[in-house]
């Protein structure tokens, strides 16, 4: 694609809660687009997007896809996304990729927990919005709700551009009030036939007013229009638009439309929408990177003759290889080029460049700044690698990964599955930052960590449906985190002669209990580091943090305090690499030793819808489950529950939820930090 082409693409992605529609309007548009010509419906477990068996079965959307399609002189690459918080990775890694997103609401339901979470996500990496209020054909659906709950949940400012021609059951159109026309659509021909005609009459005082508000709106980007209102002169559609373009591009303003996708109705003006409002590559600011070579941060602009600099934003285990999916943010790239990962720091080969259409594969020979094409033959890359050239290398700031908190055993079924098990884990490793894999040192099993229940209720699956083995898992298990409660310290010489050479190591720990949700902090003052050739003392904080790894009692990471190395003597003749290594990890064994160690627990924050008539009930529960009730709010017909609850008392709680709301009560839940845990827990671990 040549450079003059920049303009017209669009990166984006579409963002809500879970059930909101994302996946019916994914579908529309590639059909709408040209892409597919049969529609595929959630429900029937057909969808296009959702390839994947597990996201057909289950009619949820578990891993991000990706798919290039056109409309009009645009290039649009699309990512649906996943709703699920224990999938909320997807999310993550699919913002820091894209330009700009459609958050969808859903008209009955408004704004949930989930499109709380997605927005705020959002927030953090500056990604322009326009929404869609979708499921407008149903009954109940009212977006004023929605608009006044965007305002004060999302702290967002909605402008909404379309107002509703029927509703519920008869929502068969919308007024676009930037263009002064009614659209109506055809159901019949899957909404393909649009019909413009005149505005209603009954609505042309709402939509006098609405489009005043959109005027105003548009006059803080463009004084010309500010002044024409004010002289009371006419303004045209087309003067409008670039001046929301510009609101929306500075995150300041959320454009709103309507739309029923599963009815095929106001689809095709969000496509307009996506072109005339979000922003091309060329309009968001450079990403910044740091250059490897003289530690110096660089601006990255897109620009097809820059250094190349691409994210690594997924890697998929596709039969067997890997798939890398690439933002190109700067520069371009060949099938046969050499490429720098500034993880492994190694230099590696692209086999060959693909454009996605959902997870078929078109070959290009080129991709440039702009772009998000995958690649195959990166065989050491990982999610959030930078890949750039060995003469100009950078790294893009890193993804922030949530915390794993929920663990599950699984051993193979058969002496087959013993041998394909590991390599199935490590391909499913690749993929998912989310997902790690360990061994359990005192019973040989094998552990998997993840987001939640379902998180690895899926990884299970997909090892029996995409890799042929069989597992049995156990019961699932909170992740625990161990702290220090008094300060402590320990002071290790370590000096032993192997193989006729003196190996020796000194360490001085300080270990500080620090308060709760604080982390782990570990410092090596100015004066210790000194000491140290240059090129050992990054190895010095590696050994360190190894060394807080496995905590004292039960083997899980340190968290909450901070660790000082006070003390670390090199003698040029004697300190060798397996000296210091021994005596930091036998100074921090001792120092947690004699502090005094206890166990934190993983505290979920919970936010529970049910019936008014359920409140109190729910409640009382989730104080039996050591909740901790922080509010209720009513919305009409329901009560929302904020709570922090340990996650082991989460364990199966939505059948229990289920029954006791009559299957109306429901909820979502994510991690907010760890705490101490119980008594019981700590006996159960051998705590003192
Ligand atoms: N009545 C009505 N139902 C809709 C509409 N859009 C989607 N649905 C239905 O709502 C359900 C959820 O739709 P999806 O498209 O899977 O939602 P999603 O946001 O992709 O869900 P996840 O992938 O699980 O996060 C499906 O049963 C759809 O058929 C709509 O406009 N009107």
């Amino acid at each position: 694609m040549a450079d003059v082409n920049r303009n017209q693409i669009r990166n984006f992605g579409i963002i809500s809660h879970i059930d909101a529609g994302k996946t019916t309007v994914s579908e529309r548009i590639l059909f709408y687009t040209g892409e597919i010509h049969k529609m595929g419906e959630v429900h029937d477990g057909m969808a296009v997007m959702d390839w994947m068996d597990q996201e057909q079965e289950r009619g949820i959307t578990i891993t991000a896809s990706a798919t290039t399609c056109s409309w009009r002189d645009y290039t649009f690459n699309l990512i649906d996304t996943p709703g699920h918080i224990d999938f909320t990775i997807e999310v993550e890694r699919s913002l820091r990729a894209l330009d700009g997103a459609v958050a969808i609401f859903s008209a009955v339901e408004g704004v949930q927990p989930q499109s709380e979470s997605v927005w705020r996500q959002a927030d953090r990496y500056s990604v322009p919005r326009i929404c869609l209020i979708n499921k407008m054909d149903r009954i109940g659906a009212d977006h004023r709700d929605v608009l006044i709950a965007m305002i004060e949940k999302l702290h967002a400012k909605p402008i909404l551009l379309q107002l509703p021609i029927g509703h519920e059951d008869a929502f068969r159109g919308v007024v676009d009030l930037v263009n002064e026309k009614a659209i109506l659509f055809d159901e019949e021909d899957f909404g393909k036939t649009l019909t413009e005609e005149d505005i209603p009459a009954e609505l042309l005082e709402d939509v006098h007013q609405a489009r005043e508000r959109i005027i105003e709106a548009a006059a803080d980007y463009d004084d010309s229009i500010l002044n024409d209102f004010l002289e009371g002169e006419p303004i045209s559609g087309e003067r409008l638009m670039p001046a929301l373009r510009q609101g929306v591009i500075g995150c300041h303003i959320s454009p709103v439309f309507l739309g029923s996708a599963l009815r095929n109705k106001g689809i095709q003006p969000l496509l307009d929408a996506i072109c005339s409002l979000l922003p091309s590559p060329l309009d968001i600011p450079p990403a910044d990177a740091m250059r490897l070579d003289n530690e110096q941060q660089e601006k990255i602009e897109t620009d097809s003759k820059g250094p190349l600099c691409a994210l690594a934003f997924k890697v998929l285990a596709d039969e067997g290889r890997k798939l890398t999916y690439l933002r190109i943010y700067s520069g371009s790239l060949k099938p046969g080029d050499a490429v720098y990962n500034s993880r492994t720091l190694g230099e590696e080969k692209v086999a060959r460049l693909f454009r996605m259409h959902s997870h078929k594969r078109e070959r290009i020979d080129r991709a440039v700044a702009g772009d998000i094409v995958t690649a195959t033959g990166l065989k050491n890359v990982l999610t959030g690698d930078t890949i750039s050239l060995a003469e100009t290398p950078l790294q893009l700031a890193g993804l922030e990964y949530p915390e794993p908190v929920v663990s599950l055993a699984v051993e193979p079924k058969t002496v087959d599955d013993r041998d394909k098990l590991p390599p199935a884990l490590e391909k499913l490793q690749w993929e998912d930052p989310t997902f790690l894999v360990k061994e359990d040192p005192e019973t040989g099993q094998t552990l998997l960590t993840g987001m939640g229940e379902l998180h690895l209720e899926v990884v299970v699956q997909r090892l029996e449906t995409d890799f042929g083995v069989g597992t049995i898992t156990g019961r699932p298990q909170v992740v625990y985190r161990e702290t220090l409660t008094k300060e402590s310290g320990h002071h290790e010489l370590f000096e032993r002669e192997i193989d006729g050479k003196i190996h020796q190591g000194e360490a001085h720990i300080r270990i500080v209990p620090t308060p709760r949700r604080s982390g782990l902090q570990i410092e090596i003052p100015a004066e210790v580091l000194e000491q140290w050739p240059e090129e050992n003392r990054e190895a010095l904080q590696l050994k360190l943090e190894a060394a807080c790894q496995s905590g004292p009692v039960a083997g899980y990471p340190l968290t909450d305090m901070q660790l000082t190395l006070s003390k670390a003597p090199y003698d040029g003749n004697k300190t060798t690499d397996l000296g210091i290594s021994a005596a930091i990890n036998r100074a921090v064994s001792q120092a947690l030793s004699s502090g005094k160690p206890t166990l934190l627990e993983p505290v979920m924050a919970l936010e529970l819808t049910a019936p008014a008539d359920y409140t109190g009930r729910v409640m009382g529960s989730l104080q039996q489950k050591r909740g901790q009730v922080e509010g209720v709010t009513s919305r009409p017909g329901q009560d929302v529950v904020r709570a922090t609850v340990p996650l082991l008392e989460m364990f199966g709680y939505m059948t229990e939820l289920r029954s006791a709301t009559k299957g109306q009560g429901s909820f979502t839940m994510e991690f907010s930090h760890f705490d101490q845990a119980p008594l019981e827990t700590l006996q159960k671990f051998g705590f003192k």
